[in-house]
Parts: C-alpha cells; sequence; structure tokens
C-alpha cells in the first residue's frame, strides 16, 4: 500500500478536489490526480475537514475498565471523525501524577487509532485541596497541557489562583468543572419550572455562572488561560461574552447535548438525561447556539461519558451522571447547527478541530488539507443518514441519549497521521 487517493471531496466545504496521501503526509491536492500505486477512496458529494479534536472524552481506564477502555473509546472516537482526543483524569487511580498521565498516554499509542492527549488532575485525588504535581505532568512523555478536576469544580479560589500562576510557566491552561458545589449539593437536574413540578432537587444556573466570573476575573487578573468545560446556560455565554470584551485568556466549550436536549426530558425519569451539568431549557439552549455561532463559545466538546448499566438503568437519584458522546457529536453540531445555517463548515473545522487542538497544543492537529502538512482528515458525507441503535456503538457502555434518533451526517473516512483507522464508515482491519 503506498498512499491514498481522496476523490473528488469537498475541502471544508468549498472547491472540490482529490488529495493524495503518502507517508502520513497530503503530498498533493489538485483536481484530477492520477492515483498510480495509491488506493483511491471515493469522495464524491463528502466534505474532508481537518480530523476532529475533543477537549473533553472520558476513557475510564484505569480503573472502570467495564465502562469504557482506552482502546474501546479509542474506537468510538475514529467511528465519531476524531483523530485526537484528550482524556480526562477522573479514572481510578486518578491522573494526578506523571506515571498515571503516562500510562493512559501509552495505552492510546498503543491502540492507534487516535492520539490519546492526557488531561492532568489540578489537585490531588481530584479533592480541591492540595495542588498536584503539575510540573511533573507538563515534563513527562505525555506532554500535559491541560490540567482538570473535571467531574469536581475547583472551588478554592486561592488553589484556583495558585493553579493558573504556576500553569503560565509552560502556557498550560486550567480547564474548570464550573459548579458551585454549596449550590448544587443533592441536586438532580436544572433548577426551574420543571424541576419545580417534579418535586426533584435543582442545580441552579448560577452555580455555573458564579464560578465562570470568578474564574474569568483570576485568569483575567494572572494573565492565565482558562478554559471552561461544558457551558450550559444562556447566563454563562453573557459572562464570557464580557470576559473575552476585556481580552483575558478566556476559552468555553459547549457539549452536543446541551445544543439539542432540554430539561423537560427529566420528565421520563430516564437516568440516560441525567448528566453534568444537566440539561437546561430551551431559551439556553438558543442562546448556547448563538454563542457557538458567533464564536464566544469557542468548541464543540463531547464530555463523551460511559457508564456500565449498573450505574445507568437504576432509580434517577442513584444513577450516574453522563451521556456518551463521541459517535454522535459530529452528527448533533451538523442537524443543530449546520442544517439550521447557523455554523458553515469552516465553522465546523474551526470548532471541532482547530481551536480545540490550539487550546492543547496538539500541533499536527487542527490544520486545514494542504499539501506537506499531516494527514489527519475526517471525511464526512452530510446528506447520509443513520440511526442510533445503543448496542451498535463501540466501546461495552449503552448510555446515549439519542437511542432511536435518525442523524445527518456519517464519518465515512478517518485518517490518522495518513493511515485510514476508519473507510467505508467501518474500523478499518487493523484498526478492529
Ligand atoms: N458530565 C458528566 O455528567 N459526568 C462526567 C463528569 C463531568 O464531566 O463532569 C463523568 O465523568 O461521568
Ligand atoms: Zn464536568
Amino acid at each position: 500500500m503506498t498512499g491514498w487517493l481522496i476523490k473528488g471531496a469537498s475541502i471544508l466545504g468549498r472547491e472540490r478536489a482529490d488529495v493524495l496521501v503518502e507517508s502520513g503526509r497530503i503530498t498533493g491536492m489538485g483536481a484530477d490526480l492520477a492515483a498510480g500505486d495509491a488506493t483511491v477512496v471515493d469522495a464524491d458529494g463528502q466534505i474532508l475537514l481537518p480530523g476532529l479534536v475533543d477537549l473533553h472524552t472520558h476513557l475510564r481506564e484505569p480503573g472502570r475498565e467495564d465502562a469504557e477502555t482506552v482502546a474501546s473509546g479509542s474506537r468510538a472516537a475514529a467511528l465519531g471523525g476524531f483523530t485526537a482526543v484528550c482524556a480526562m483524569a477522573n479514572t481510578d487511580p486518578v491522573a494526578d501524577t506523571a506515571g498515571v498521565v503516562e500510562q493512559v498516554w501509552s495505552l492510546g499509542r498503543d491502540a492507534g487509532l487516535v492520539d490519546v492527549q492526557p488531561i492532568g488532575a489540578v489537585t490531588v485525588g481530584l479533592a480541591g485541596s492540595q495542588l498536584a504535581e503539575l510540573g511533573a505532568m507538563a515534563a513527562s512523555a505525555a506532554k500535559v497541557r491541560i490540567f482538570s478536576d473535571d467531574g469536581h469544580c475547583v472551588s478554592d479560589p486561592r488553589l484556583m489562583r495558585r493553579a493558573l500562576e504556576y500553569v503560565k510557566a509552560f502556557d498550560g491552561v486550567i480547564a474548570q468543572h464550573a459548579e458551585e458545589p454549596s449550590l448544587t449539593a443533592g441536586a438532580q437536574m436544572h433548577e426551574g419550572a420543571v424541576s419545580a413540578r417534579l418535586g426533584l432537587a435543582g442545580w441552579p444556573a448560577v452555580a455555573e455562572e458564579a464560578i465562570i466570573a470568578r474564574d474569568a476575573l483570576l485568569a483575567g487578573h494572572v494573565g492565565s488561560r482558562l478554559h471552561v468545560c461544558h457551558v450550559s446556560t444562556a447566563g454563562s455565554v453573557e459572562i464570557l461574552r464580557w470576559a473575552k470584551s476585556k481580552g483575558w485568556r478566556v476559552t468555553a466549550e459547549v457539549c452536543p447535548h446541551h445544543l439539542l436536549l432540554t430539561d423537560e426530558l427529566a420528565g421520563s425519569y430516564d437516568p440516560v438525561y441525567k448528566v453534568n451539568p444537566p440539561l437546561r431549557t430551551a431559551d439556553d439552549v438558543a442562546a448556547l447556539r448563538q454563542g457557538l455561532a458567533e464564536g464566544i463559545i469557542d468548541v464543540v466538546a463531547t464530555d463523551h461519558a460511559p457508564h456500565t448499566l449498573e450505574d445507568k438503568e437504576c432509580e434517577w437519584s442513584a444513577a450516574r451522571p453522563g451521556m456518551l458522546g463521541l459517535q454522535t457529536a459530529l452528527p448533533i453540531v451538523i442537524h443543530t447547527m449546520v442544517e439550521p445555517g447557523a455554523l458553515d463548515w469552516d465553522g465546523v473545522a474551526e470548532r471541532m478541530s482547530r481551536t480545540p487542538a490550539r487550546i492543547a497544543g496538539l500541533t499536527e492537529h487542527g490544520r486545514d488539507p494542504a499539501v506537506g502538512g499531516p494527514a489527519n482528515l475526517t471525511l464526512v458525507d452530510p446528506a447520509a443518514r443513520w440511526t442510533v441503535v445503543p448496542s451498535e456503538l463501540a466501546g461495552p457502555s449503552r448510555n446515549t441519549p439519542y437511542s432511536g434518533m435518525t442523524l445527518p451526517g456519517v464519518v465515512t473516512a478517518t485518517f490518522l497521521h495518513g493511515r485510514p483507522t476508519v473507510l467505508g464508515g467501518k474500523l478499518t482491519e487493523s484498526a478492529s
């Protein structure tokens, strides 16, 4: 096999071109390239994007391999069109030392389907009281640049300030799960009319917004980088707008489920809809779409959060929060943003590839197809539709909120460093 000729794709939704991939790089781009010895991939009517990059993936290894492993999550990622994922630190043991982040990094390399970039914990054991060895994780083979206690908020403002100061030395970033814990104790869903009707304890928008405002002020004061995980409220978009107007180094992500689903779904009492932060109101959904379209929200991140049947198919209050996301992220973005005309393909590349790659410092990712550039690429058929069947998803977990839904956008091929991990919508032989 001497190479691949991706034939007739529309490059980021613009001009059509053939793209020749050899030895991990793009070696030719133009009309009617000769295939020579290369294998032709027919891409007529399809969109070629820089490989997608996820800033927020829970891979569950080490510790909860019954829910997901680095290898199974890598399969889901490749099928979803991702070429790099950032693995959250809330594993067991927690990724709070050079040893654990190197373990996750090398498991990712062994799986070989996606570049797995470990995120390091901000505090020891995610306990929120003592800074973890951030410098050692940055200096490790995993080259950690993003630190997060995700699942928990770094709620102590003094500790948050110190973390921001510490990572500034190596241009690191603190990714905050914004949730003031004293305001969400016992919370089961978004606090509002629906929680009042259902009689469930609420998670008020202010618990998120207060932390984002505080952290933006801290990041501005320190001159360091803050990234806000899974923004979910209209008020958060307004606070981010203000923080950006100050010129502070603040970025934010939104999850596909917060662009589509609302708190009304909690009325089913089906824990598949339980997630943290919770599904909010239709007004929040509209504001998040608008914020993403404008670039106030920089990134779409999946918050792929696999859970076992035991942890999900139980009473609402006992269920763990979280939803699968890797294989449905691009289809949900097409459905909520591209089809209504709120984002074009260049916007998709910006929010799901270039910007997340830049935030994570992944220089071989997030680059538009160009001769001499890396061949980390995603090919999507935007007209094709598929129906989500939980048992057909990669990985052992089944907790997708989109079961039975027909979604637009099939990832037909994913190339990682010039090698196809997905072809014809399926994992390649070497990949499966
Ligand atoms: N989002 C979730 O509901 N759950 C995440 C943690 C998190 O991202 O906060 C998980 O690890 O399961
Ligand atoms: Zn979180």
